[in-house]
This record gives structure tokens, sequence and C-alpha cells, in this order.
């Protein structure tokens, strides 16, 4: 089976358009792969870079140089330099991604914002609000905040949402920014459950973890970003 994920000696600074241009080198010839089944963690000091290298991955963050490979159907994309159209096909096809907060939409119910990346992919509507219900069970979600929009919910109940909507689909590469800050123990141990699963089907994890535990229970290897981290030669 082809590696899903090859980066490959990627480099990302920021341009600071409005202070006249300053420009903020954050990583440079970033180098790693995952494969299918395999969770890495992305580990270093806070501002190091971790969050940014998975937002390119994700398409959302400029690539100044380099390659992001990734494989999915036997088609290879770099996503460093991918069109929007092929971003967008492989976020449907490829790779998902759990942010740190949920990004509420008004007026839609729980259950709804977790059965929308089903729907979107044709399951027909009962079907993608029972898989829905599970998850939201098992991330211990009251039954009667299931119809209500997210908006008024406390941090670790919309992170769970998050979770569940993050984890519905089968996409052979999930992205994880940090989806277990927010939770308490039990919460956390059922994310830890949920990687597992994921790992057990062959998808292929890369993640931001700052709980140890968790870290320690899902991490096949920790990747460093401090080896990565821009000018760190000069110093
Ligand atoms: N959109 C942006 N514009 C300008 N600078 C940015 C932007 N995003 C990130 N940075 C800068 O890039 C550096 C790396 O940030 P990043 O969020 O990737 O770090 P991190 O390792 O994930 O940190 P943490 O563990 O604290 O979340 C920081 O100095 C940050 O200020």
């Amino acid at each position: 089976m082809p590696t899903p994920l090859v980066v490959s000696e990627v480099s990302k600074s920021f341009t600071m358009h409005l202070r006249d241009g300053i420009c903020l080198p954050v990583v440079e010839d970033v180098s790693f792969a995952v494969a299918a089944g395999e969770c890495v963690v992305l580990g270093g000091p806070s501002g190091i870079g971790k969050s940014s290298i998975l937002k390119m991955l994700y398409g959302n963050y400029a690539v100044d140089q380099g390659q992001i490979l990734m494989t999915h159907d036997e088609v290879t994309i770099d996503i460093a330099s991918a069109d929007p159209r092929s971003v967008l096909s492989m976020r449907r096809d490829f790779v998902g991604y759990v942010s740190q907060f949920l990004r509420t939409v008004p007026r839609v119910s729980a259950i709804d914002v977790v059965a929308e990346p089903l729907l979107a992919r044709g399951v027909e509507g009962a079907e993608a609000r029972e898989r829905a219900s599970v998850l939201l069970e098992k991330l211990n979600l009251p039954e009667r905040l299931w119809t209500l929009p997210p908006a008024t919910f406390s941090g670790g109940e919309q992170q769970r949402v998050n979770i569940a909507r993050g984890f519905i689909t089968d996409h052979p590469l999930l992205l994880l920014d940090e989806p277990t800050a927010s939770l308490d123990a039990l919460n956390r141990a059922v994310v830890v459950e949920l990687i597992l699963e994921k790992k057990e089907r062959g998808t292929a994890l890369l993640g931001i973890f700052h709980d140890q535990d968790v870290r320690e229970k899902v991490a096949d290897r920790v990747l460093d970003v401090s080896h990565f981290a821009a000018g760190k030669d000069a110093a």
C-alpha cells in the first residue's frame, strides 16, 4: 500500500503586510511520512509551528517551498501546489481535520452538525443521523442537547460535537489539532478509543496532543518540530 502522506522539505514563513512586510520564518525542511494505521504526534514547545504544519497539510496555509504528497486510490496530489478545486476534493475524499474549536452554524442542531459530512457524501438522512447519535452517545453528550444548536454549549460539549463530526467519516488521513484540550478524563478516554479504532481500520493519523497520557496511549511516534525550527542552525 502506498504511503498516504509524504512531506518533503517544506518551509513556511508569515509575511506581516500590515507591519511593513516583516517576514517571520517558522519552519524549514520539514520532512516526514505517515503510514496507514499509524498515529504520529507533533511535539515541541509552544509556538514552534505544530499547528502551522497541520494547517499547511489541510490547505489552509500556503506553503513557501517543498512538497506535501497525499496518495488516495493510486492518485497522488501535491497539496503544496494544488489548485483550490483539488484541495477541496482531497478534503472530501481523503483528509479530515478536527480543529481545537467548533465553528458553530446558527440554527443547526448538534445532531445535524455531526451528520452533515455524511449527508454531503450522499448518505441518506436517517442513516446519517443514526450514525451521528451513536457517536454523540459514545461521547456522553446528553441527549437533551442533540436537537439544540451548539452555540450555547460549554467548551467541552462543543468540542465533543466537533470530534463526532470529525470522526464520523472514514477519511484515510485524519489531522487532529488538540482534540482533547477541553475534555474531562472520561471523554479523553473515549477519544483515545476512537483514535485506536481508526488506527485499526488503517487510517493514518497526525495530531497535536498536549496531554501526556493521551499522547502515550495513541502515539506510535513523536516528531519533535524543534528539529524544523527556522533559523535553528544560526542560533
Ligand atoms: N496566521 C498567522 N500569521 C502570522 N503568524 C502566525 C500565524 N499563524 C501562526 N503564526 C506564528 O507562527 C508561529 C508558530 O505558530 P503555531 O500556532 O504553528 O505554533 P504551535 O507550535 O502550534 O503552538 P502552540 O503549541 O502554542 O499551539 C508562532 O510564532 C505564531 O505566532
